[in-house]
């Protein structure tokens, strides 16, 4: 239970401070009156003197009294529980409001209604929200009811531009891609992950907004357009105190003094809280067929495996092309990418950092956002177009029939729900389990991936998993459906390495018990060939060469992926030499040069790599690879630190 533990001492650690203490206290003492002041005061509050008409401050009467002679200092103390609900009333608006139009752009789909939504929620948090609070007034009428809606509708667009930001942020965790890939829909990713990880940002900046909305209170009731007589808030007392200013200043000041006090109590509690918490925000890709058909399939097109029957293919890739609008035009960090993956096939995508194998994953998953343009000439997954508008058979054939992991185990969990919960959710999604069922499926799954004790462990939440664990109950959670086909992007680099041994292990291991398909991107050939029957090497968003494993070593053509494995350091090389490294940097999308990518780099570059593109062509072999010297000896340069460090 170190979950609540470390929460619980995350807050002693926020009232020990002397800020966070004083704003307790402070905070306790308003509430306190706000609970007890009607029942304790109202008798000498509402008690009439006429007799002590606007009397001066004294021992009985502290601040002195009113018009009617009623005791000032016991209305501030009465006054406070309506006050304070009348705030609590408005920051719930602000907040509701906010919350609906803050995740309308998430769950209209980014889309053009999406974008509207956002620009009207920027033009009125532009707006002075005081000057918003007394349109609504006016709009709404004088009166408490007026000014609540008046104050809660001008302080919503703060919360949504807010929850707009926030979830933004957790729409990119991994954790909701999961959710995304398992077909869980929008509303349901939005309930489920995204408004649970809201709760602290919300919490503090309503008890920021609530300080605020005090004083926007007695804003409108000083204006006389706030709670009317005869109910009397501290805005309601302030205004009637103005009135007598010069025969008795106390009768202002004392509900002036109770907003002060009421309103800093909120306001440094909210930013102790937020200091103390680590809260630091306070107040499906285009997709595009390409527009021709391109003429005859060229031999680039056709990949490694054909000549394996259709029926095996799980995953088909043809020319597949991403792009982003740049600020000099269009980037397109993938430049036409083919490949297929055969059930029971195990393929690795390797490259240096920027080369595009994550962008291929992603698109292939559709997980690449707004921003992205993704065109192919064929995308399918066990034969359906992946290009396709997704139709909820689409979602469901993606939810179950493909499983994705991610290299951060942490962030792939949602960390405020229950991993059996998460696990759970992908069979009631999607098989029409019941909850009991889905959960007893999930200790089962859990089981598969050798968590131990899986019955006890589904009760536990993210963080009280190790790494490795928490990798393997994601790769569980792939194996909640039945899919053909785990797409793996870098699942061991945040690993120690004897835990990546074993997630290495349990992805070979499933893939041979139930013959699926297996695409892991890593930057680590050494990793790629231990899993892996057959290698894309990528470099600059193209394939440069396709080959199987075993000929990784020994018979690769490209100069690329021979510099690549040379740069692997093995029992042989002497640890008295620096480690090989490929001279060079890889070309970014940007600076991508008209002939070969690798030409700058290479030793055997001439003339024509400088100018031609080199077709990605078939080999002896029956691999493909594109170089215009394909075999030639490159003289790779011993210097620096090892592979993983330069790509870095
Ligand atoms: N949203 C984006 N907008 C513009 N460029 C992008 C975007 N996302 C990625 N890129 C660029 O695309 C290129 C390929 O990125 P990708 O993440 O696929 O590389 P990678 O081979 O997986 O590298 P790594 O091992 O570092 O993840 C990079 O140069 C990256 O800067």
């Amino acid at each position: 239970m170190s979950a609540p533990t470390s929460r619980a001492r995350a807050w002693r650690g926020v009232l020990t401070t002397p800020l966070g203490a004083t704003a307790a206290v402070l905070l306790a003492l308003v509430l306190a009156v706000a609970v007890l002041g009607p029942v304790l005061w109202t008798q000498s509050a509402d008690a009439v003197d006429t007799g002590n008409i606007l009397g001066a401050p004294s021992g009985e009467h502290w601040a002195g009294t009113d018009n009617l002679g009623r005791d000032i200092v016991a209305r501030v103390l009465v006054a406070g529980r309506l006050s304070i609900l009348l705030a609590f009333a408005a920051i719930g608006i602000a907040i509701g409001v906010g919350l609906l139009l803050g995740s309308a752009p998430f769950l209209l789909g980014n889309g053009r209604a999406a974008r509207l939504v956002s620009a009207g929620v920027n033009v009125a948090v532009a707006f002075p929200g005081l000057l918003l609070a007394l349109f609504f007034a006016v709009v709404f009428g004088v009166g408490a009811t007026g000014a609540v809606l008046a104050i809660g509708l001008a302080g919503a667009p703060t919360f949504a531009r807010l929850t707009q930001t926030l979830v933004a942020g957790l729409a990119g965790r991994e954790y909701v891609a999961a959710a995304r890939v398992a077909g869980v829909g929008r509303l349901r990713i939005l309930v489920r992950h995204v408004l649970p990880n809201l709760r602290e940002p919300l919490v503090v900046n309503a008890t920021i907004g609530a300080g605020s909305s005090l004083l926007a209170f007695a804003g409108l009731s000083f204006l006389g357009l706030g709670v009317q007589s005869p109910s009397y808030d501290w805005g309601r007392l302030l205004y009637d105190g103005v009135g007598s200013l010069y025969v008795n200043p106390a009768a202002a000041l004392a509900p002036g003094l109770a907003v002060l006090v009421a309103g800093l109590a909120f306001n440094l509690f909210g930013e102790a809280v937020a200091k103390g918490l680590g809260v630091t925000e306070l107040t499906g890709p285009r997709v595009r067929r390409p527009a021709t058909k391109a003429a005859p399939e060229p031999d680039e097109q056709r990949d490694h495996s054909e000549g394996r029957p259709s029926a095996d293919v799980v995953l088909e890739v043809r020319d597949l092309k991403v792009s982003f609008a740049g600020r000099d035009g269009q980037l397109r960090p993938v430049r036409g990418v083919s490949f297929s993956v055969h059930r029971g096939e195990a393929l690795g995508v390797v490259g240096e950092s920027g080369s595009g194998k994550s962008l291929t994953a992603l698109a292939v998953t559709r997980l690449l956002g707004d921003d992205a343009t993704v065109e192919a000439e064929r995308l399918r997954l066990l034969g359906q177009d992946l290009l396709a508008e997704a139709t909820p058979a689409q979602r469901r054939l993606l939810g179950t029939s493909l499983a994705m992991v991610f290299q951060d185990p942490m962030s792939s969990f949602n960390p405020t729900r229950r991993i059996g919960r998460q696990l759970a959710e992908v069979g009631t999604e999607h098989q029409g389990m019941t909850r009991a069922e889905a959960m007893a499926r999930a200790v089962d799954r859990l089981d598969a991936v050798r968590v131990s004790d899986a019955a006890d462990r589904v009760r536990q939440y993210p963080h009280e998993f190790s790494g490795g664990m928490r990798q393997r109950a994601m790769i569980g959670m792939g194996l909640m459906g039945s899919p053909s086909l785990i797409v793996a992007d870098e699942p061991t680099t945040a690993l120690d390495v004897t835990v990546q041994q074993q997630v290495l292990d349990l992805l070979s291991a499933i893939r041979d018990a139930d013959d699926l398909a297996l695409v892991l991107i890593s930057h680590d050939v050494t990793v790629v060939g231990e899993v892996c029957d057959r290698v894309l090497v990528m470099y600059a968003g193209r394939i440069v060469e396709d080959l199987a494993t075993a000929d990784l070593a020994t018979a690769a053509q490209h100069p690329y992926t021979r510099a690549l494995v040379a740069a692997v350091p093995d029992m042989a090389t002497d640890v008295s030499e620096p480690l090989a490294t490929i001279p060079g940097r890889p070309v970014g999308p940007a600076d991508t040069p008209a002939g070969c990518a690798y030409a700058d780099r290479c030793p055997l570059a001439d003339v024509r790599c400088r100018s031609e593109e080199p077709p990605l062509e078939r080999t002896a072999a029956g691999g493909r690879v594109a170089c215009w010297h394909p075999g030639g000896e490159p003289d790779v340069v011993l210097a620096g630190p090892d592979l993983r460090r330069v790509e870095r």
